[in-house]
């Protein structure tokens, strides 16, 4: 396996009495991408949301390239290199999609006084960079149309597909996505899992993707884990996972398994 990039050891998380993810170990190496399915309410965004310190395991290890960062705060963990584009948008309605493209992106040269007092040539030589950077992504997004649309007046799987192309803007090193083709049509899906392996490939960039449309995750993932009531109970790639009767009965359910064995 690549270089260890992310890793949860032994990850708990409680709401109150129900636990939710009951003791779980998982490994993003660089470079790879690597899903995580399992039927609804198994803990999949609860454990995606503790690794970023959204919802803070109640117990485990996570470390994120060799950092314990299992006590930080989400922006800390955004400034290590790790990015989220979960299921909600938290977008700026009122602001053009391409201001808030820019805005979403690292090291916002606006964001830094010295650099726009004093370097103001540097400041919009970044500040164009930026903005190209953000109108390829909205390109390869199918969203260009908007680009100078508000936000906060594009439809549900419009808004969505901007987020990732937020969570992009700061070319993080590691990738969390929260169902990034729900909600958006057939071709579209597909479009956005073939520019995440092209990020893959070009920039080196590692994923770690919860996805219901099977067909789109097992085409693309590296690796494969199956959750099922807060555990990991099956691991592999994706072509050893489809075919484990684990995995059949994580979905169907064990009766079913049971009648297809008779
Ligand atoms: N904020 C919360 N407070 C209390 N319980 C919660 C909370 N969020 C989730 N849960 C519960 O934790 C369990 C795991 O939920 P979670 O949303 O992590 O599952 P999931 O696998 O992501 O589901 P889905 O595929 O439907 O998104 C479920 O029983 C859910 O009802």
């Amino acid at each position: 396996m690549a270089e260890s990039l992310l890793k949860v050891e032994n990850l708990q998380k409680y709401y109150g009495g129900l636990c939710a993810v009951a003791g779980v170990d998982l490994e993003v190496g660089r470079g790879q991408f690597v899903g995580l399915v399992g039927p609804n309410g198994c803990g999949k965004t609860t454990l995606l949301s503790s690794i970023y310190g959204l919802r803070p395991a109640t117990s485990g290890r996570v470390t994120f390239a060799g950092r314990d960062i299992e006590k930080m705060m989400p922006h800390q963990i955004y400034d290590l290199g790790m990015a989220n584009a979960f299921q909600f948008p938290r977008l700026f309605p009122t602001m053009s999609v391409l201001d808030n493209m820019i805005i979403a992106a690292r090291n916002q040269p606006g964001d830094n006084i010295f650099n726009s007092l004093f370097r103001r040539g540097a400041w919009h030589r970044d500040e164009d960079r930026l903005a190209i950077r953000a109108m390829e992504l909205l390109e390869l997004l199918n969203i260009s149309h908007l680009t100078f649309s508000k936000a906060g007046e594009m439809s549900g799987g419009q808004q969505k597909l901007l987020e990732i192309g937020r969570s992009l803007m700061s070319e993080p090193e590691l990738l969390l996505l929260d169902e990034p083709a729900a909600g958006v049509n057939p071709v579209l899906g597909k479009q956005i899992f073939e520019e995440l392996d092209r990020l893959k490939a070009e920039k080196g960039m590692s994923f770690l993707v919860i996805e219901h449309r099977l067909e789109l995750l097992m085409a693309h993932a590296d690796w494969v884990y199956v959750m099922d009531r807060g555990r990991v109970v099956l691991q592999g790639k994706p072509e050893q996972v489809v075919n484990d009767p684990v995995f059949f009965e994580v979905y169907i359910g064990s009766g079913a398994v049971e009648a297809g064995n008779e």
